[in-house]
């Protein structure tokens, strides 16, 4: 039996999942990246395909935007026997240091969302990624020399709320970038005994009414995908 959202079967999601909240960038990373990928759902727009990279079994899932919505489509993924659940996103850049393009590997995701409190029942926990997929998201950035970054996201509900001037206090306890997702697939990572991870490219500056030029963007969002890719072969 499929799923409420998630329409696929058993036996269509591989175990090895990226996640990009877009449904284009799911189709595009299918169709660039995986041998045979074949599409197991498009109900909500939530694309989901599954090919092969480099003979492996690899699913690209769309999220949606926010952490309510990567929640259901994380819990209904493992009910269909995803084990690994790795975010490929975008961010807003809050700390000075990182440009546009440059990538963001997530050491942890500062839960402003609502769908973690509710989860957590309002108890204070620090989401971090899996361990072994962390450190490999974060030797395949480094071996392939792009630039990247290494370090705290936060994770929001509202994206036109967040301030520069509330961004850059952030700032002072290490936060580098704001996303929407990174938190809740972290903490359904530890309840549901699956490794979880997020890397992010920055397309924007927080405050910045315009994102990253395209070609700027587009060869993050490549790089981006080169890397997780990698990333998921090791774990
Ligand atoms: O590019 P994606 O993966 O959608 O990620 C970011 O972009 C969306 C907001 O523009 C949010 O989903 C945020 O987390
Ligand atoms: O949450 C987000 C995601 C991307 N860019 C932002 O400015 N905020």
């Amino acid at each position: 039996m499929s799923p409420i959202h998630v329409r696929g079967e058993r036996g269509q999601v591989a175990e090895r999942v990226l996640l990009p909240g877009d449904p284009g960038r799911a189709e595009w990373i299918a169709k660039t990246f995986l041998e045979d990928p074949v599409l197991y759902t498009s109900y909500r727009g939530l694309l989901g395909f599954t090919g092969r990279y480099k003979g492996r079994p690899v699913s690209v899932q769309t999220t949606g935007m926010g952490a309510p919505s990567a929640s259901i489509v994380a819990e209904e993924l493992i009910q269909l026997g995803a084990r690994v659940l790795l975010r490929v996103g975008t961010c807003g850049a809050v700390d000075g240091a990182l440009a546009p393009g440059d990538l963001v590997v997530a050491q942890g995701a500062v839960p402003l969302d609502g769908a973690t409190r509710q989860y957590l029942e309002g108890r204070p926990y620090a989401p971090v990624p899996n361990p072994a997929l962390f450190r490999a998201l974060w030797a395949q950035a480094e071996a392939k020399g792009y630039p990247h970054h290494v370090g705290l996201v936060a994770t929001e509900d509202a994206f036109y709320a967040t301030t520069p001037e509330a961004a850059r206090a952030w700032a002072r306890y290490g936060v580098l970038a704001f996303e929407m997702e990174a938190s809740a697939l972290f903490l359904l990572g530890r309840m549901r005994g699956v490794r979880a991870g997020a890397l992010l490219v920055v397309s924007n500056r927080i405050g910045d009414p315009e994102l990253a030029p395209p070609e700027v963007l587009q060869e993050g969002v490549r790089r981006m995908v080169e890397v997780a890719l990698e990333a998921l072969l090791e774990v």
